[in-house]
């Protein structure tokens, strides 16, 4: 097997994805990194961060670890990769898929849902779909509720899916919190100016996948690109600067960020699957707990109510929430005007038809027209 899905040429990649994302038989994950696992693998190597950036009174508030604790790891041939195996303090996870669930859909920001349905019945995502699993009778088949249908939600300066750019037009408040835990993340990796201005959530259910891509939509590509997961773990595959070059496949878990940085913040990616939680085992143990008593009140990542805990739960026993988090300009930099948009959006289509055969590009496609997505299923 190893053999197979390690070999150079036109196809490498390509194969690697449908390898992971076939169904039955189900593959065979030996050869997929667990960095939980630490260094297990030869490829995989301790790194360095930078302790002194995030002060530990500063990381106790944003729910995280001292960063002298982090767990961080680098990966031979990927230089700039940067993986932070659950910096998180206990019990703060479920602050995040709550937000993500509950507070992040909600406009001004932009979801999926928004492409075919209106503002005012988009307005209540988490509201009317409590109330319609509230009301759900077991054992009878019923309509999925928004949250079931969510796929991506956008922030921030709000990426344009046919265009392929962000503009300073298309732009709302990004969130605080988030803002306060990607700085803290990007400082502690060596990027203490780092801005958080735009981000994507991605919304996997068990089925889902989300095709081969790089991320180039960013005007200054010497920030580097964070990214983290919560919920079900899932296999994610790093590629080369080429989109046929052969790729590296390893495994998300709650709480693992991931930092794209130098020359691997430009490498093609994919996540080809969700890996099904063992039997007996729903809910991924980070987020079998709510904050510990010694929690500082004035933590950001404050105690989710029950209440709502009890919804996401359910939602996340099956579901993985991914947030890429970006700074779209460099110091000082400003949007190209228009004229110049028109050119490089007539080019990004052009460059982005070729290749329009491909099953990952029509995951593309529904993903702008928000029908099920990126995250396909
Ligand atoms: O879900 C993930 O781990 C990756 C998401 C991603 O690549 C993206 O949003 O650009
Ligand atoms: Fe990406």
């Amino acid at each position: 097997m190893a053999a197979s899905i390690v070999e150079h040429g036109e196809d490498a990649f390509r194969k690697l994805f449908k390898f992971y994302k076939r169904r039955k038989p189900p593959p065979d994950f030996s050869d997929v990194i667990d960095f939980s696992k630490g260094l297990r693998n030869e490829k995989v190597f301790s790194t360095e961060l930078s302790p002194a950036a995030v002060s530990e009174s500063d990381a106790r508030l944003a729910g995280l670890q001292p960063v002298r604790d982090w767990k961080a790891f680098g990966l031979q041939g990927y230089p700039g990769f940067i993986f932070i195996s659950n910096p998180f303090l206990p019990g703060t996870q479920q602050y995040w898929v709550k937000q993500c669930m509950k507070v992040y859909p909600q406009k001004p920001n932009v979801c999926n849902l928004d492409m075919h349905m209106s503002a005012s019945e988009t307005g209540h995502i988490w509201e009317d779909s409590t109330q319609l699993m509230r009301s759900k009778v077991s054992g009878k088949r019923e309509p999925k509720t928004l949250l079931e249908k969510l796929r991506w939600v956008t922030l921030g300066y709000h990426y344009n899916w046919d265009t392929k750019t962000y503009s300073a037009e298309q732009h709302t408040p990004f969130p605080a919190d988030l803002h306060t835990l990607s700085n803290h993340v990007a400082a502690a990796c060596g990027f203490p100016g780092f801005t958080a201005e735009a981000g994507i959530l991605n919304y996997y259910r068990s089925d889902s996948s989300l095709g081969i891509h790089v991320d180039e939509s960013e005007l200054d590509h010497s920030r580097p690109l964070l990214s983290f997961s919560f919920g079900q773990s899932a296999v994610f595959l790093l590629g080369g600067a080429r989109r046929e070059d052969p790729g590296t496949a390893m495994f998300m878990h709650s709480g693992d960020i991931m930092v794209m940085s130098g020359p691997s913040r430009l490498l093609y990616h994919a996540v080809p699957r969700i890996v099904a939680a063992p039997a007996g085992a729903p809910l991924p143990p980070p987020l079998l707990q709510g904050p510990d008593q010694d929690t500082p009140t004035d933590c950001l990542a404050q105690r989710v109510q029950e209440g709502d805990w009890a919804v996401c739960a359910r939602y996340i026993q099956t579901s993985r929430i991914n947030m890429t988090v970006r700074q779209v300009l460099g110091p000082g930099q400003t949007f190209p005007s228009v004229t110049q948009r028109r050119a490089e959006s007539a080019n990004a289509q052009t460059y982005h038809e070729v290749e329009s055969e491909e099953d990952e590009d029509s995951n593309a496609k529904k993903r702008r027209n928000g029908s099920d997505s990126s995250v396909k299923s």
